[in-house]
């Protein structure tokens, strides 16, 4: 509470309006306000005001609504900045926090899924690396348009990850032919898989995105167990059978006690580029019945579009940052790395001081 009194000492009632708007502020992304020790600066002599907002998790594009519910609510020129600053707490060596990007089913679009997502914490500050652990068909080089690079050692024993677009890439598809992969059991591939976490100098790192290979079956699970993430993250399509295996993976979490952080349903709908409509293609409310089933957030509606098969299939063009389309990815990103933050809060330690008064 010191930040409380040192913010509200200040007699300024512009200052002091803001911050109570700021605090009394929720959404999906502050579930519980924003606090005022995330309050870096207001200044008020400025037109328009300035204000500097550091995040313990990455959701900087959060500064154009509020930007905008300040200004209106006040009736001001408000303008908001967000900066991202992530805990000092590492869940393996330096990297704070592993997300596994998993589907039951193949070809849902969890490599497109996995890659995109990685790309909206980076846009909105956080240092990235992705992890392609699908031995069936690593395809995460050709969508960063890495494929033809080989990571580099400097002594013999680790790897530097491939560095595109300031995220760190590591793939399995840079080691071995995936004919050789295809053929592992799942202690070969488990094996492999903390090889490439180890063994790669991932340096500091806030999320690494880890892309499974598709299945719930023993190689997913021997895996999940070798990898200390935060949770994961099940992409599906709303097709039934997809669904139907998108639940298999929830069980396979629940069996090894990982959170399953939400569900991403990719090709939920398509919107035609001449009329508008929305049609759901493949089915309509799966994902969001099956999310309520099992009290798990249903964390993005991705549309089929053609803009994201075009951006993967194009090998050189990554989807545009500023790309409409690209804010799905986006608000997805700001949920799951607001969820990781207040994960990790609640699961710290807390020291609990007795005193005789
Ligand atoms: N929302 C989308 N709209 C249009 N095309 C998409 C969308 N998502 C993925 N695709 C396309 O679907 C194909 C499969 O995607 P992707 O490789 O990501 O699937 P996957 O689930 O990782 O497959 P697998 O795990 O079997 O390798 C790709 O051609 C990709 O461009």
């Amino acid at each position: 509470m010191f930040g409380l009194n040192k913010l509200f000492k200040k007699d300024n009632p512009i200052e002091q309006q803001i911050i109570s708007e700021l605090t009394s502020f929720k959404n999906s992304v502050f579930p519980l306000g924003i606090q005022t020790d995330w309050i870096s600066s207001i200044d008020v002599q400025k037109s328009p005001i300035k204000i500097v907002l550091q995040l313990p998790f990455a959701a900087s594009c959060m500064a154009y609504m509020l930007s905008d519910m300040l200004s209106k609510r006040l009736n001001k020129h408000i303008d908001v900045t967000i900066t991202c600053s992530l805990p000092k707490q590492y869940q393996y060596k330096k990297i704070k926090h592993i997300v596994l990007v998993a589907s039951g089913k193949g070809g849902v679009g969890k490599s497109t899924t996995a890659v995109h997502i990685a790309r909206a914490l980076q846009a909105q500050g956080a240092q990235v690396g992705v992890l392609d652990a699908d031995i069936y068909g690593p395809s995460i080089p050709s969508l960063f348009s890495v494929a033809d690079e080989k990571p580099t050692t400097q002594d013999n024993k680790t790897l530097n990850p491939i560095i595109k677009d300031g995220i760190k890439v590591q793939s399995i598809g840079f080691l071995v032919s995936p004919e050789d992969a295809t053929v592992w059991r799942g202690p070969m591939a488990s094996q492999a898989l903390s090889q490439l976490l180890n063994e790669t100098q991932w340096g500091e790192i806030d999320y690494l995105i880890v892309d499974m290979p598709p299945g719930t079956g023993d190689i997913q699970l021997t895996m999940t167990q070798k990898v200390p993430a935060s949770g994961a993250l099940i992409v599906t399509t709303p097709q039934d059978l997809a669904l139907l295996d998108a639940q298999k993976g929830i069980a396979m979490f629940n069996k090894v006690n990982l959170p399953v952080l939400g569900i991403v349903e990719n090709m939920s709908h398509f919107i035609c580029t001449h009329c508008g409509e929305k049609s759901h293609v493949f089915g309509k409310h799966g994902a969001e019945q099956l999310a309520q089933r099992h009290g798990v957030p249903l964390l993005a509606e991705i549309p089929l579009n053609v803009e994201i098969r075009e951006a993967s299939e194009h090998k050189q063009a990554m989807l545009a940052h500023d790309a409409g389309i690209f804010e799905h990815y986006i608000a997805c990103a700001q949920i799951l790395s607001s969820m990781l933050y207040y994960q990790a809060l609640s699961t710290s330690t807390v020291d609990i001081v007795i005193t005789d008064d």
